[in-house]
């Protein structure tokens, strides 16, 4: 099935740092209300580690072992009201180690992707107590290709850079993107959709949270839809919501033929390097 129009919910929600009943029971209840109504969405949005927050001297106690929690809600939820989820992310243990990870549901309620943060943070420690990801991966939701990165990845434009040249038309950035840099925040979700002349679906959280070290950090929110010409189609303020907005995805191929970026790039001198 590939869709034109493509009604997105993005769930721009507080997250209870160290307190994963608290956060698995707010997503599933942000899902069921999402789905209330008459204008269900097509996909679904979740924040970044949103199951543990950034208590990140507790994360191997509380990160979801296997995955095993996340997955089980995901696949029932996705399956049961027949919609797409991009899990944002969540902590996950696997053999001791302990990764920043996106699961990617699709409408059968089956698994398309996985992703592991590759871009650790160190301003909120996060090289300390996780291990990166190594790997990009391209799936499919509804017939349309799509990437995701989270939150620190979308300062390297070499990831939505690859991805796109693989084929994907909308990127997904869940995120835990705290003040004061909004302006960084608004600029770089701007430039991914113009260089790369894809939609762009991202999704921070809100609230603040105390850290071990005793420091608050506070979120200010600002999930954004952008189409691939770089305009915002919808746009969040700092208070917990339910941002909505529809992707008309024919925009995508129309875009990329008005300025050709892709027929004009030029591989082989960018692979010659700088001549000094
Ligand atoms: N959770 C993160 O990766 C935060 C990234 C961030 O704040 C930034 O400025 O980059």
């Amino acid at each position: 099935m590939k869709v034109s129009d493509w009604k997105i919910n993005v769930i721009q929600m507080d997250v209870a740092i160290g307190d994963p009943d608290k956060n698995y029971r707010q997503v599933e209840q942000n899902i069921k209300l999402a789905m209330q109504g008459h204008d269900a969405p097509d996909v679904i949005v979740l924040p970044e580690m949103w199951n543990a927050g950034y208590a990140l001297n507790r994360i191997q106690q509380l990160a979801d072992e296997q995955g095993i929690r996340t997955k089980e809600l995901l696949h029932r939820l996705s399956k049961h009201y027949r919609v797409n989820i991009v899990g944002g992310s969540v902590a996950v243990k696997q053999e001791g180690q302990v990764q920043n990870v996106t699961y990617v549901y699709n409408r059968q309620g089956e698994r398309v992707s996985e992703y592991a943060k590759i871009h650790l943070f160190k301003l909120m420690d996060e090289h300390l107590y996780l291990t990166e990801g190594d790997m990009l991966h391209r799936f499919e939701l509804d017939g349309i290709p799509c990437g995701s990165i989270i939150c620190y990845d979308l300062r390297f434009p070499e990831l939505s850079r690859t991805l796109a040249l693989s084929g994907a038309e909308v990127l997904f950035v869940p995120a835990q993107w705290p003040n004061p840099r909004l302006y960084h925040w608004k600029t770089l979700l701007a430039a991914r959709a113009i260089e790369n002349q894809m939609a762009v679906v991202a999704c921070n959280r809100t609230g603040s949270s105390i850290g071990d070290n005793g420091e608050e950090t506070t979120f200010f929110g600002h999930s954004m839809i952008l189409d691939p010409w770089g305009e915002v189609i919808a746009s969040a303020g700092e208070e917990a919501l339910i941002l909505k907005g529809t992707l008309k995805l024919e925009s995508i191929p129309e875009v990329r033929s008005r300025i050709p970026v892709f027929k004009d790039r030029k591989p082989h001198i960018y692979q010659l390097g700088v001549q000094e």
